[in-house]
């Protein structure tokens, strides 16, 4: 997948800024920044939700625009920000929903693709709770089940914005590992950068909607780089098992003035 000079612009404001980046296939691709970098901003033009105002996303040579939405579900799945169950399903039900893209008319779910729904819970963690209802479970769990649910999907291409939030260090690491090992093509928002330095082949740091660094973690997680773009002081150790860069701070290099304000 390629960012070709993706702009976007909402009420004459750019929010993201002729962005270039190569997500290659089977990669997984972290982007990093501040709050309000245009993160999920980039990430809903490639699931859609946003239309860019200049430039493209291509899949191979295709502009994602150009597909209709049902070979888009096919090629893509999302876990969103704005992703939620509020309905009384089971988690059943919710991870077999990802099938839809792939059942024509009303076509009902074959053995493979209660296979594929099956595999897919007990990767995540989830297929013991199969039959509850998705309102009955905690963040965590319902997480597991929309990843799960857009695992369910087969998509060539996962987009996941800040897919470890609610879940405990054991589930964050499985689904690190997890997406790793998937041999999908996956693009992920993520703030904890130690997490994006052991998970990802490759890094963007957006900052004001600009691409300002990419590369391997290792290139692109320099103490001047995360002063530069989050204000913070850290000290870069590498790991003593894999080498990924790992960064230590501490609440005093934070930059406060005596008024609480931020410097
Ligand atoms: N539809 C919209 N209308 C107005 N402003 C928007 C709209 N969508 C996004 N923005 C603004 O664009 C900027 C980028 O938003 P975005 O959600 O992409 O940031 P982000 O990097 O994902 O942030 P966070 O880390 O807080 O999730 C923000 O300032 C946001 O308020």
């Amino acid at each position: 997948m390629t960012f070709d000079e993706l702009s976007v612009t909402v009420d004459q404001h750019p929010i993201v800024r002729e962005l270039r980046l190569d997500v290659p296939a089977g990669e997984v691709v972290g982007l990093v920044g501040p709050n309000g970098s245009g993160k999920s901003t980039v990430l809903r033009c490639v699931y859609r939700a946003m239309a860019p105002s200049g430039g493209a996303v291509r899949l191979d040579t295709t502009d994602l625009a150009t597909l209709t939405p049902r070979e888009s579900a096919k090629r893509i799945a999302a876990l969103t920000q704005e992703n939620s169950v509020d309905l009384d399903f089971t988690v059943a039900e919710v991870v077999a929903f990802g099938r839809t893209p792939h059942l024509p008319g009303n076509r009902s779910l074959s053995a493979r693709d209660r296979d594929v729904c099956r595999d897919a819970m007990a990767r995540l963690d989830v297929l013991r709770l199969a039959e509850r209802s998705v309102l009955s479970l905690s963040g965590g769990e319902r997480q597991r089940v929309l990843i799960a649910r857009a695992l369910a999907q087969e998509p060539e291409v996962l987009v996941l914005d800040e897919p470890t939030n609610h879940l405990d260090l054991r589930h964050q690491v499985e689904l690190l590992t997890l997406l790793r090992n998937s041999g999908r093509t996956v693009l992920v928002v993520v703030h904890d950068l130690n997490l994006a330095a052991v998970a990802c082949d490759r890094i963007g740091v957006l900052a004001g909607g600009v691409l300002v660094a990419s590369g391997t973690p290792a290139d692109v997680l320099t103490p001047e780089l995360v002063r530069e773009v989050f204000g913070v002081d850290v000290v870069v150790v590498r790991h003593p098992e894999n080498g990924a860069p790992q960064l230590l701070h501490s609440l005093s290099t934070l930059e406060v003035d005596p008024d609480g304000q931020r410097a």
